[in-house]
Formats: structure tokens, sequence, C-alpha cells
């Protein structure tokens, strides 16, 4: 199912849940503003090539439109509008005071040198450059981009505007990048899994768990704790070891090899089975739709915690609903990444560094909170947890909304 029709779908629902009028719901669909640009680069060889990049501004009625960068080959208008809405929703769950964005190019970052990398990220913000701010819309790293990616584009947006480091966040440490931010959505993940299995009596140690693609913080995380990995891909490939991975030497063998196939201590698998593999918990971390109704009925796992943003399609959710499979939804599992993100464009005003300690202390305290509250939700409701975290967010959105007096 198309993301967007996918995400449309769970709004509505939890509008009809909350009761909210048909001018506010529409209003709160409708993005604020949808950019596309074309981004010309010459490349290393001489030649020109061209990529279309966009940044949807979906809400700013709690805040700044917050939300990452994404460059590949899959990146499109429709895709980027859903994943705009859910930062929308996800900023709300995560209560900090931001609205929701999501930008991207569509390339393969593996096809492209380090320096057409550079020239393609400076077009696009140069295309962008008066659309973004710091209290306007803060950009940070999703697929395909990192801590380089946002060190350039502050320093092109820079240009223009006076050195702002809080324009974007997930910056590298010595550019005003926060202790803890690289690990941040990985150890959100782990908190939010352990509050669901803290609610259902159980704990992390012994568990088997699937992995999807990357999640590597997630995985180190998780490993530390005595959770036992089982399986794990990537776009290089899926491998697999009932007895358990060795994470950290899985880590090595990634950072010398860019990717997971061919690594030793385990067997490599197709990449469709790994999502049906046996194990307690899968963790999907990569592409959105990915589980759907082909492979929803052979799904194993008791738990789904969704690292990744929407992995699953609503079909999917009524399948493995019937199955009595828990899933812990993207806008509360993976907000982690946008919450540290938060305590680093507040460093960043404040002038002042947090320690690691501080920034991993808040983290745990916000995922804490927003699990409660979304448990709050489904009691109200009578809904499941995507339900519940659905409600929580369009409801804090739709007040603000409201108070604003933007509904008419
Ligand atoms: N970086 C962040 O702070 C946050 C990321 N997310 C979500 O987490 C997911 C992963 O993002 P990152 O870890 O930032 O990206 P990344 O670029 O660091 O890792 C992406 C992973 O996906 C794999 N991959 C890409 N295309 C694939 C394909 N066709 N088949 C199989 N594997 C493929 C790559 O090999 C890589 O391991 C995305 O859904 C993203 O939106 C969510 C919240 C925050
Ligand atoms: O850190 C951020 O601002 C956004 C992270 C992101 O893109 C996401 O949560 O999906």
């Amino acid at each position: 199912m198309n993301a967007l029709v996918a995400t449309n779908r769970n709004f509505k629902l939890a509008a009809r849940l909350l009761g909210l009028d048909s001018k506010l719901e529409k209003s709160l669909l409708i993005p604020f503003r949808e950019i596309k640009v074309e981004c010309t680069i010459p490349k290393d060889d001489g030649t020109l090539a061209s990529f279309v990049g966009f940044r949807v501004q979906h809400d700013n009625a709690r805040g700044p439109m917050k939300g990452g960068i994404r460059y590949h080959p899959e990146v499109e208008h429709d895709e980027v509008n859903a994943l705009a809405q859910l930062m929308t929703w996800k900023t709300a769950v995560a209560n900090i005071p931001y609205g929701g964005a999501k930008g991207g190019i569509g390339c393969d970052p593996r096809d492209l040198s380090i320096s057409e990398l550079e020239r393609l990220t400076r077009v696009f913000t140069q295309k962008i450059h008066d659309l973004i701010g710091i209290h306007a819309d803060v950009p940070a790293p999703d697929m395909g981009t990192g801590p380089q990616t946002m060190a350039w584009m502050l320093d092109e947006y820079s240009k223009f505007h006076g050195y702002s480091p809080a324009v974007v966040t997930g910056k590298p440490i010595d550019l005003g990048g926060s202790l803890g931010r690289d690990a941040a959505t990985g150890r959100g993940v782990l908190f939010a899994t352990e509050a669901l299995l803290n609610e259902h009596g159980k704990a992390i140690s012994g568990k088997k768990i699937g992995f999807g693609n990357v999640g590597s913080w997630a995985a180190r995380l998780i490993h530390e704790k005595g959770g036992k990995i089982v399986a794990v891909s990537d776009i290089t490939g899926a491998i697999k070891n009932s007895k358990g991975i060795d994470i950290p030497r899985l880590l090595n063998h990634v950072k010398e090899n860019k990717g997971v196939k061919g690594f030793e201590g385990a067997d490599s698998l197709g990449p469709e089975s790994i999502l049906v593999e046996d194990c307690d918990i899968l963790i999907p971390a990569a592409l959105g739709g990915i589980i759907n109704r082909e492979n929803a009925n052979e799904i194993k796992a008791k738990f789904i915690i969704e690292a990744a943003n929407h992995p699953t399609d609503p079909e999917a959710d009524e399948i493995l609903s019937k199955k009595g499979v828990i899933i812990l939804p993207d806008i509360y599992a993976n907000s982690g990444g946008v919450t540290v993100s938060y305590f680093e464009w507040v460093q960043n005003i404040q002038g002042f560094l947090w320690d690691e300690e501080k920034v991993n202390n808040e983290l745990k305290t916000y995922m804490t909170k927003a699990f409660k509250d979304v448990k709050k939700m489904c009691q109200v409701h009578n809904c499941d947890l995507r339900m519940g975290a659905f409600t929580l967010g369009v409801n804090r959105v739709a007040r603000a909304t409201v108070m604003r007096g933007w509904e008419a």
C-alpha cells in the first residue's frame, strides 16, 4: 500500500476515535508546504547529473517543523509526505515543542563519491535555505545521511544567514552536535522495548531477536542487556545464527566490509526470510512497507518494535492483530532520535553542552513518560498501541491548532 494512503488511513481512524470535526481533520491532514527542487551537480568526471529533492513541511502548530533528510533511490513525493506527517504525530507523542517535516533526495548515495555528495547537499541547501531555520524547520539525518551531511548543510546555510549551529541536528560533536545523538534512536528503541516487555512481565535478557536492517546501535545496546540477536540484515544481505550473533564482532565486520555479507559467525539467508525467522521480537529498522499482507501471516515474532518509519502496512496490522502480535508503533518506538535532536537544539540555543549521562537519563525519562501516555490513550479509546500513539499525537496537535485559531 502507498505510504501516504496508509498514513492517512491511520490518521483518519485516530480522528474518528477522537471525534474531530471534519474541518479540523482536513486542516490537520493537509501539509503546510511542499517543496520540490531540481539539484544539478557536476560529477567527478565532468558530466552533469540531476536529482530531485523534496522537503515537506507538514505542521507547525506546536513549534518549528522537525525531521530528517533521506538519500535513497526510492525517495518520492508521497513517501516524503507520509514521513513528514508521521513526524508531526511523533514529536507530539514525545511531547517536544516541534511540528513535523521530512525531506530527501532521490539518489543512491553508494553511487556517489564524497565530493559529489558534498556538492549535492550544498546545492539542495542553497535551494531550501530561506525556508528552513532555527525557529522554522530544523533538518536532521535519516537513511543515507549522517553527521557529515549535516555539517555541509550547516556550513552552506551559515553562508546565507551567519553561523547557525541549531539549524540542523545530528551534527558532528565538534560543530555543536549532542553527545549521545548517534546512539539515540537505538537507545530509545531499547527503552521502548523494555517498557513494553516490563508491562508483559518479561525482560530483554535471553529473548531471541530478529533484526531487519541497521539498528546497529539498537543491536549493540540490546546485546549488552543480554538479548540474543539471532538474525540481522542490510542491503548487502541477511545472516542468521540461532545460538546468537556475536554483535561486537559483527559491527567490526560491517565497518571493514560495508555490510553484513560474508560474516563468518553466521549462515546467510534470503533477505525476505529474515522477517519470518523464529524469534520473540522483530525490529524492522530500514525501509517502509516491508511487513505487508504477503508476509504478515508467516511472522513468528510475538512483539514487533518499529525502529523504521511505517514498516507495517495497515493490512498487515489487521492480520497481526488477529494473531495476537503486539506492535510498538514507529511514532513512539523510534522517537528517541528526534528527542535527542531536541536536546541538541536546546544545547545550541543555550550555548551549553550536556554530558552524555544527562542526555541518556533525560531520554529515558521522555521515553518512559510517552509510553505511559500512549497506554492511557489505549485505555480511554479501547484501542491498540498504534491507535493509542496516534490519538495521543493527533489530539495534542489538534488542541494547539484550535487554540491558535487555525481550524477554520
Ligand atoms: N537516523 C535516525 O535518527 C532515525 C531513523 N529512523 C528510521 O530508521 C530507519 C533506518 O534509518 P537510519 O538508521 O538512519 O539509516 P542508515 O542509512 O544508517 O541505515 C539504513 C540501513 O538500511 C539498509 N537498506 C537500505 N536499503 C535497503 C534495501 N533495499 N533492502 C535492505 N536494506 C536496505 C542499509 O543497508 C542500512 O543498513 C529508517 O526508516 C529511518 O526513517 C527513525 C527515527 C530516527
Ligand atoms: O532527529 C530528527 O530531527 C528527525 C529524525 C527522523 O527523521 C525521524 O524520527 O524519523
